[in-house]
């Protein structure tokens, strides 16, 4: 039996990933103990005896989105709800990896939808992020994921999704800069066509709650 590495989570969505896969982790240790040689280091000296099993582990759960279904996430807390405003969910922390390099790029994502006879409890939206977040990602492409998982599950009157992210494959190696921030959007439905809903989410998510 494996350890838990996601507690207390066992319903349709998320069921699969609470466990170590301990034959994968065995598997990918053994190659990262061939890469710490190759890298010219000793994989036999003390501080790295357990690095390719802590790495091996890392990486599962920094991939973990592959094993989780967000339309399923979703779809287990959505409730039918006369309201008709924007919601919006912002600064929800994004951590990802780039599939070019596989290092992290991170940052918020800010998300919003029009409900169409039926609301979706909040916590499920960064659990979609999460989803598609962790797995090897172009920010372009997490962006329209989560834009067409929220509007062909829930379909609302419309989707909004902008994400604002540091590549660290940009700043610790390559074009080395620092500050640079790159920001993603996509939209469905009245964010696309009603200039005035998309300008209405904009400014709430620059908006400060002080
Ligand atoms: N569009 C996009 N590009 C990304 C993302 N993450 C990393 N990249 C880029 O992927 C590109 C890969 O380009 P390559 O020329 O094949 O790789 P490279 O030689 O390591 O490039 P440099 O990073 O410029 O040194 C780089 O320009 C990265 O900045 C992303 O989320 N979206
Ligand atoms: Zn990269």
């Amino acid at each position: 039996m494996g350890k838990d590495i996601l507690k207390g989570e066992s319903r349709d969505g998320y069921v699969k990933i609470d466990r170590y896969n301990e034959s994968k982790i065995e598997a990918v240790a053994t190659h990262y103990k061939d890469i710490l040689s190759q890298l010219g280091e000793d994989p036999e000296r003390e501080g790295l005896l357990k690095t390719p099993e802590r790495v091996a582990k890392a990486l599962q759960y920094l991939t973990h989105g592959y094993d989780l279904k967000p339309d399923e996430i979703l779809k287990s807390a959505m409730f039918e709800e006369d309201y008709s405003q924007m919601v919006v969910v912002k600064d929800i922390e994004v951590y990802s990896m780039c599939e070019h390099h596989m290092l992290p790029f991170f940052g918020k994502a800010h998300i919003a939808y029009i409900p169409n006879g039926h609301i979706v409890g909040l916590s499920k939206i960064p659990r979609v992020v999460d989803a598609f977040a962790r797995r090897l990602q172009v920010q372009e492409r997490l962006t329209n994921e989560i834009r067409d998982c929220i509007q062909n599950t829930l379909q609302p009157k419309g989707v909004a999704v902008v994400i604002e992210c540091r590549h660290l494959c940009m700043a610790m190696r390559g074009v080395q800069k620092q500050n640079s921030v790159t920001t993603t959007s996509a939209f469905t439905g009245s964010f696309l066509s009603n200039d005035k809903t998309r300008a209405e989410f904009l400014r709430l998510i620059t908006a400060s709650l002080d």
